[in-house]
């Protein structure tokens, strides 16, 4: 227990009740790809046309190291296909080196005004090569040159430093606007969540919220309907 008197330290917060639409099962489709991808895009929609989900895609990813210490951080989803929900990064920072060493993985899309969230929990894999290369071909020439500037989550003396190094790959690979005049690095790549459970959250009201839980009974992608069995938890 943590030595303090809670009393003291609890924190005057306000109050919402989650009010949300639910989830009736009767409607819940028999795969979880239906189900994800139908809020998935309702994220998406809702973030085009109100102000309150700026980045619907927004995915928190937890790792742990050998020693199981656990790590998290918010990624952005930018693979999604029935073999699962993926994400881009550099696979030697932090992240990297948990999944090498432990592939077990668990990742979150949390859209808090719709009082929706998803929660992913499986195995990593990384995603091929022509996958990656194809994606970092679609990225800003910036974001491509930073993907070389930086040691990701190794520490940095100075700021400078990084501009340093940005500025030295920016002068060995011009911007031609064109998706191939900056290569490729070897350390850097994406992970698949090979999903074991896919949970459906929906706030309700006083907290009696509803969790319905796609539970892998056998091998297959989030579309196969008899890979997956459906359990409702208690909120
Ligand atoms: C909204 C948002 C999106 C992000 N997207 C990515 C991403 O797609 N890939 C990535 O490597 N880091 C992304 N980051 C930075 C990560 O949160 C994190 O700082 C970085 O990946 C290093 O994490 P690590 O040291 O635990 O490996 C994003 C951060 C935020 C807040």
């Amino acid at each position: 227990m943590a030595d303090f008197d809670g009393r003291e330290e609890l924190i005057q917060v306000a109050r919402w009740d989650y009010d949300g639409e639910g989830i009736d099962e009767a409607m819940l489709p028999g795969d979880p790809w239906t189900a994800i991808t139908g809020w998935i895009e309702a994220a998406r929609e809702r973030s085009l046309v109100a102000d309150d989900v700026p980045e619907p895609d927004a995915l928190s990813v937890a790792t742990a190291d050998a020693q199981g210490q656990p790590h998290v951080r918010t990624v952005l989803m930018r693979y999604l296909t029935p073999h699962g929900p993926g994400f881009y990064t550099n696979l030697n920072s932090l992240k990297g080196r948990d999944l090498a060493a432990n592939p077990r993985i668990a990742a979150a899309l949390t859209w808090p005004p719709m009082f929706r969230a998803i929660r992913f929990t499986g195995s990593a894999e990384e995603l091929a090569r022509d996958v990656v290369a194809e994606y970092f071909r679609s990225r800003p020439y910036g974001s491509r040159i930073g993907a070389w500037a930086s040691a990701q989550s190794e520490p940095l003396e100075r700021r400078a430093v990084l501009d340093e190094r940005t500025e030295h790959y920016a002068h060995r690979w011009p911007d031609r606007g064109e998706p191939g005049d900056v290569p490729l690095p070897d350390f850097w790549g994406g992970y698949l969540i090979r999903c074991d459970e896919v949970e459906l959250w929906a706030g309700r009201h006083s907290r009696q919220h509803d969790r319905l839980v796609y539970v892998r009974t056998a091998p297959g992608t989030l579309a196969d309907h008899d890979a997956w069995r459906i359990e409702r938890r208690q909120p």
